[in-house]
């Protein structure tokens, strides 16, 4: 097994404005895109895939536009294998092209009804094409998961020939596992000196841990989009790959971890998809503790029930009160609102506090919490046992 080398730095190639933008019903504005290019700039991005020139004049004039930005990222654009895609990315300011070839047998048969030999020289003169009018290349290997390896190993072979730097591995129906990506990540890496580019969907709920895989199989460049946004069920979270990246395997991607909550915000809203309650990292309910055991730990040490600081991304714990809590995150958040009580006091809250979620079905507000606070320590209800502050 090739132990990944964690003082090399991995490249994040961001592609929300791409595959992201892929998802079905999603446009951006020009504003948005720009908007969106920048935040990821200011974070430290260092590329980002940013259209698709072919779709006609409109896509070609966001990606001039983002260019025009100066931005410190470097710029890809996507092409099909094909002379005219090639031609209309020329001149837009994208330094980086990635010229997608379809290398399954499926796809190349059923969907461009060609065969092995037809695409490696289709390889080769595309590849030359957009060297020639000034691209660096990345060979994108679409649907690479049901590709043959051996074939795999000749469309590497093909491609560093033929110009290209590097050789994206798409996993576009999201169907592999982390050890299978493992296994062929580190099967090319053994094979070839490209840049190994890992692309991955979200379809079994495994774009994060394919992604990491490649990365420690050796893959040096990985694709990912803000909040998972992408095709069908997206692609490896920028939020997600780069927290794995820096806190499993230590290493350094050069990204401002802090900038995620509003990156997260700015593209949930631009592209219309919230982001999951749930949704790590970057959702409401990341950092959200209810259940009376975690919020008792926390209080006595946060290294208790937290994997991670939240202030490393930008955000915090916060308590709620609910179903599940006990005295001791009554007693604490109830402090917050200025109401000290006592244990017994807390305990009578905690009746109170689950009869209000049985019958609202959510936690109560600040509002609410008072009046249940006033209830509990009414004359009858021990009122001494509260001390108001
Ligand atoms: C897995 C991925 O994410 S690949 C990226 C997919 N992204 C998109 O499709 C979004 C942008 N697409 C578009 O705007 C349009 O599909 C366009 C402008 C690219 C093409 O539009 P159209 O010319 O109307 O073609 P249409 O989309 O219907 O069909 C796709 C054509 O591209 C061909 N094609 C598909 N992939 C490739 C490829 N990698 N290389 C060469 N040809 C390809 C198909 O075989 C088909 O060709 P055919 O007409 O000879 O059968
Ligand atoms: O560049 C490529 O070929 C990959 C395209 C893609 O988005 C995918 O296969 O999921």
């Amino acid at each position: 097994m090739p132990v990944m080398d964690t003082r090399s730095r991995i490249i994040i190639n961001d592609t929300t404005l791409r595959d992201g933008e892929q998802s079905a019903g999603v446009a951006f504005s020009l504003e948005e895109k720009l908007a969106i290019a920048r935040e990821l700039d200011a974070l430290g991005v260092p590329e980002m895939e940013v259209g698709i020139p072919a779709m006609g004049e409109e896509e070609r004039e966001s990606i001039r536009a983002v260019a025009a930005l100066g931005l410190k990222a470097h710029l890809m654009v996507w092409s099909r294998l094909a002379s005219a895609d090639i031609h209309a990315c020329a001149g837009l300011g994208a330094t980086l092209i990635d010229i997608s070839a379809p290398v399954s047998d499926q796809h190349l048969r059923h969907k461009l009804g060609r065969d092995r030999p037809w695409l490696l020289a289709e390889i080769t003169r595309r590849i030359a094409q957009a060297r020639d009018a000034g691209f660096e290349v990345c060979l994108g290997g679409e649907d690479a998961s049901r590709a043959d390896l051996d074939f795999l190993r000749c469309v590497l072979e093909t491609a560093e020939r033929a110009g290209a730097r590097r050789f994206r591995f798409a996993d576009t129906l999201g169907i592999l596992d982390p050890f299978a990506v493992f296994e062929r990540i580190a099967a090319l890496r053994a094979a070839s000196d490209l840049e190994i580019e890992m692309h991955a969907h979200d379809d079994l709920g495994m774009a994060t841990a394919n992604t990491l895989a490649a990365a420690k199989a050796g893959a040096t460049h990985l694709n990912t989009t803000v909040n998972g946004l992408g095709e069908r069920a997206g692609n490896a979270p920028l939020e997600e790959v780069v927290m794995g990246l820096e806190r499993i395997y230590g290493m350094r991607t050069g990204i401002d971890l802090k900038g995620f909550p509003g990156v997260s915000h700015r593209v949930a809203h631009a592209s219309g998809r919230p982001v999951p309650w749930q949704k790590s990292i970057v959702g409401e309910g990341a950092f959200t503790h209810e259940a009376g055991i975690h919020i008792d730990g926390l209080i006595k040490h946060p290294n208790n029930y937290q994997g991670f600081d939240p202030a490393l991304v930008g955000r915090s714990h916060r308590f709620v009160l609910g179903k599940h809590s006990g005295t001791h995150a009554v007693q604490a958040v109830m402090a917050n609102l200025g109401i000290e009580l006592t244990e017994s006091a807390a305990r009578r809250l905690v009746t109170h506090l689950r009869a209000f979620v049985a019958r609202a079905k959510r936690s109560p507000n600040e509002a609410e919490l008072l009046v249940l606070a006033e209830m509990t320590c009414a004359p009858g209800s021990h009122p001494a046992e509260r001390n108001s502050v």
